[in-house]
């Protein structure tokens, strides 16, 4: 197999232009797609992306296009928009892109409605392309500007993960390899509902011991979910497991915890993209179709649903029977 020299970006949120640069860094040549015109052309004359990651000059192997075809053609292609618009731009791409090329889903979420892991989702819309995910723990911004960063790159076929791994990493950015799609998709879809809460325990001011505690039982009921849905248990304990939930639990540099943040101190949410937030009511769901306890997650769902105030989530919590630690 060809190594991947090109790389598609779709998406110039923080996290795509993130991405570009990283690949541009590694050797490949990057191609950044925006659907809106006007970005794509302050992009190219500015070389920044004023708009969703301001401050981080694009490297010399990164171009931007307002064409999707020109992104699709690339030997690999990194989907990089939010959980719930994969389908839509998936579709897009499946006729312009060559029988083979690798779709990178780079988003974390599940589908609602159809509860599909976005790979399933890429895979139905895609069906000529090979599926791959990327998540662990990872800031754009600690990224863009160079930090050391380690997440994983999961493919069903260890060879393509293997070279996509290649391809994308370099002396800041190292990726580590995976056949356990699932296991890195859940923990990714999971942990932003699980910082939600986080979020709400420092905005209501609860303390350190209760956030730990949140923290803990939350990753319980995240490593349930995996096993019950097939993930291995080294990827729930490994970087896009627990080592994504330690990265977006522990302040507001997470969109998600400071989304909890504000709902926990009685505030105007920021309006920015929190997954968590599209993610908890069909986790919830999915785990109670299987049987899964995950009281967590769900009284995340039911504060943003209104169904719970913030200190009857919690009260309810604290109100569980007596258990074992399990
Ligand atoms: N930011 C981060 O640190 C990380 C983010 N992620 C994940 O990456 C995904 C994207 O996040 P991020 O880049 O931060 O989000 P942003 O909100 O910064 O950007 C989202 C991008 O997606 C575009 N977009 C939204 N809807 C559509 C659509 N229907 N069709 C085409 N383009 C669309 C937006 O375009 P427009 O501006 O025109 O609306 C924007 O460019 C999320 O799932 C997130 O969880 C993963 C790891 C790290
Ligand atoms: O996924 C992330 C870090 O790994 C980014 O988290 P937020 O979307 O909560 O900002």
């Amino acid at each position: 197999m060809a190594a991947i020299e090109t790389v598609g970006i779709v998406g110039a949120g923080a996290w795509g232009t993130a991405l570009a640069n990283a690949a541009a860094r590694a050797g490949c040549r990057a191609v950044l797609w925006a659907r809106d015109g006007a970005q794509v052309a302050d992009m190219a004359s500015r070389r920044e992306n004023i708009r969703a990651l301001p401050g981080i000059r694009f490297d010399d192997r990164v171009s931007v296009t307002a064409r999707l075809a020109d992104a699709a053609a690339a030997d690999a292609v990194l989907l990089v928009v939010p959980a719930q618009a994969c389908r839509e731009v998936a579709r897009e791409i499946a006729p312009l892109a060559a029988p083979g090329t690798a779709i990178v889903s780079c988003a974390k979420g599940i589908e609602r409605g159809t509860r599909h892991f976005i790979t399933e989702v890429i895979a139905a819309e895609a069906p000529d392309a090979a599926t791959a995910v990327l998540s662990g723990p990872s800031f754009a911004s600690d990224v863009a500007a160079g930090l050391p960063t380690a997440v994983t790159l999961a493919a069903h076929e260890a060879g393509l993960a293997e070279r996509l791994c290649d391809a994308l990493g370099g002396p800041a950015l190292r990726l580590y390899f995976s056949t356990d799609v699932r296991g890195v998709e859940i923990g990714g879809a999971a942990k932003n509902v699980l910082a939600i809460a986080a979020g709400i325990v420092e905005g209501r001011r609860l303390g350190a011991s209760a956030k730990a505690a949140l923290i803990a039982r939350g990753f319980a009921e995240l490593v349930r979910f995996g096993r019950a849905f097939g993930a291995k248990a080294e990827t729930l304990t490994g970087l896009s497991g627990l080592g994504d939930l330690i990265l977006t639990s522990s302040g507001p540099q997470s969109r998600n915890f400071a989304l909890g943040q504000a709902l926990g101190a009685g505030a105007a949410p920021q309006g920015k993209l929190a997954e968590g937030a599209f993610t908890a009511r069909v986790l919830v769901e999915m785990a109670a179709s299987s049987g899964i306890d995950m009281p967590v997650s769900a009284a995340v769902d039911a504060v943003l649903s209104g169904r719970l105030t913030v200190d009857g989530a919690i009260d309810a919590l604290m109100a569980r029977p007596q258990k074992a630690e399990a």
